[in-house]
């Protein structure tokens, strides 16, 4: 006899689909008010797949902090699986010993704080390049959409950091801005086959969810084909990830017990391409959105900035540590608009009591941070953006308040801190320190929307366009 479980309580389901209608076109939203009625750890069921949500800095702690071992296996994404090459990266890979080497080996080739140091000449040069550009459209007083220009800004330096290729002018790089985009689309759609047995894949077929991914899997394949091509036809192309990659799959050099083949070379770049670009490049559409709607707070940053580098013209990381405000700026940003606002779904690997509530081996779980950043609870007047609430507060984002948690926490947590920080922080430094900003011409800052898109990792939905103004700084 089975004995009842005691499920987390969730709102009443639909036969065959469960809650799925109730997911809307923000899940993070549609789960944030749903939690409000339900609790802060909630049943949902989608087709077959039982899941649970964690809305609040309590419940999130148990699953990421105390159970973060029995829960930070991932479910098998039937898409996310195709385009890793049958899940030999490092985001989607169950909790493996296979992952714990990929993580290991690549934490230590990109991104320890010496490693992420050691590339901080790439940052400044492309940083440089990228000002340079501001300068032309200035002069211009040319409008430039925002999140292009930041994804390509954060294609550069990661292309440079982990294949060792110059984007500007190589046959790649047209390639790279379309094979990120459609890699995420693909792994941030919902998959039916991942739901419902059988007749899943089938309506994949039909909405095109399918054929989408094997034309994204080409795309991603020639890229890295053309990548590896370009390394070895370069032989002074070293110590970047792609020759130890190479020189694993020779096995000149082991990855634990295991022997890589060009399969597994591929699956780990995947998550260096698409893991890095968006995140970061849309982080600072983010922040340039909330500073050009807060004319008090923009002009606060810049004056700091200013203050800061005072005239110096080779602006470097060491001013980060004394720029307080903008980092609060930063960290207010990322509550108001997490990037990957359900982190990336996590599995549970046996039965487990979390809160008196029952969740059963192979519930997904979903962390939503979107709903504690937004939790009136947690954060006073949770949707007005005001930096001054992180001074003489503890509170970051590196993984272990969680109030915050922009990058997750525990085992899974992003790598890519580091890394990614010290980009987000040379451009805005750059940025505010050279130039003043204007809207277009007829346009009012009422105008400029916060509205994100659909998907794992959620950018400005409208591109943000902005005029740089030449200042005597620039
Ligand atoms: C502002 C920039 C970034 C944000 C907000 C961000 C956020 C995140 C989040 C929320 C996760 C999921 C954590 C979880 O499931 O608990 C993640 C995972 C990951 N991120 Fe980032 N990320 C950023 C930049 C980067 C960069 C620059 C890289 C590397 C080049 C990177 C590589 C990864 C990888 C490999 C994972 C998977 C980790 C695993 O499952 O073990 N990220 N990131």
């Amino acid at each position: 006899r089975k004995t009842k479980k005691n499920l987390p309580p969730g709102p009443p389901r639909l036969p065959i689909i469960g809650n799925l209608h109730q997911l809307g076109s923000r899940p993070q939203r549609s789960m944030f008010k749903l939690s409000e009625q339900y609790g802060p750890l909630m049943s949902l069921k989608f087709g077959n797949v039982s899941a649970v949500v964690a809305s609040t800095p309590e419940t999130v702690k148990e699953v990421l902090k105390t159970f973060d071992l029995e829960c930070c296996s991932r479910p098998y994404m039937t898409y996310a699986a195709r385009i890793t090459y049958g899940l030999k990266d490092l985001a989607f890979s169950f909790y493996t010993k296979y992952w714990k080497e990929v993580r290991k080996m690549t934490v230590v080739e990109l991104y320890t704080a010496k490693r992420v140091k050691s590339f901080q000449r790439i940052r400044q040069e492309e940083v440089a390049s990228f000002v340079q550009f501001m300068k032309q459209s200035a002069s211009l007083e040319k409008a430039v959409n925002l999140n292009r220009k930041f994804v390509k800004l954060t294609g550069s330096v990661i292309c440079k950091v982990g294949f060792g290729i110059t984007l500007k002018g190589s046959k790649l790089e047209d390639a790279y801005e379309e094979v990120v985009q459609k890699t995420l689309e693909v792994v941030g759609s919902f998959a039916a086959a991942d739901h419902f047995p059988v007749i899943g894949k089938l309506i994949d077929r039909v909405t095109g969810l399918h054929s989408k991914c094997e034309k994204v899997f080409k795309l991603l394949d020639s890229f890295f084909e053309q990548s590896i091509e370009h390394h070895l036809e370069n032989p002074n192309i070293k110590d970047d990830i792609i020759e130890l990659l190479l020189k694993m799959e020779r096995g000149e050099t082991g990855l634990g017990e295991f022997q890589l083949t060009r399969d597994h070379t591929k699956g780990i770049l995947v998550n260096i391409l698409v893991a890095g670009i968006d995140t970061s490049g849309q982080t600072l559409t983010w922040v340039m959105t909330h500073l050009i709607k807060n004319p008090r707070v923009l002009k606060k940053v810049q004056a700091e900035v200013r203050e800061v580098i005072k005239n110096k013209d080779d602006i470097g990381e060491e001013d980060i540590e004394r720029l307080e405000y903008l980092k609060m700026v930063i960290k207010e940003t990322f509550r108001i608009n997490p990037i990957v606002p359900l982190l990336i779904p996590r599995e549970a690997s046996k039965d487990l009591k979390i809160g008196g509530y029952d969740i059963p081996k192979k519930t997904w779980i979903y962390v939503n941070v979107w709903a504690i950043h937004r939790n009136p609870n947690v954060w006073k007047d949770p949707e007005a953006f005001i930096p001054e609430r992180f001074m003489d507060c503890q509170i970051d984002y590196k993984g272990l308040d969680f109030e915050l948690l922009p990058f997750g926490s525990g085992r899974r947590v992003c790598p890519g801190v580091v890394m990614s920080m010290a980009l987000v922080h040379l451009t805005l430094i750059n940025l505010l320190y050279r130039f003043d900003w204007k809207l277009p011409e007829g346009m009012e800052v009422e105008d400029v929307d916060l509205e994100e898109s659909y998907g794992l990792v959620c950018p400005k939905k409208v591109p943000l366009e902005l005029i740089p103004v030449l200042t005597q700084w620039s």
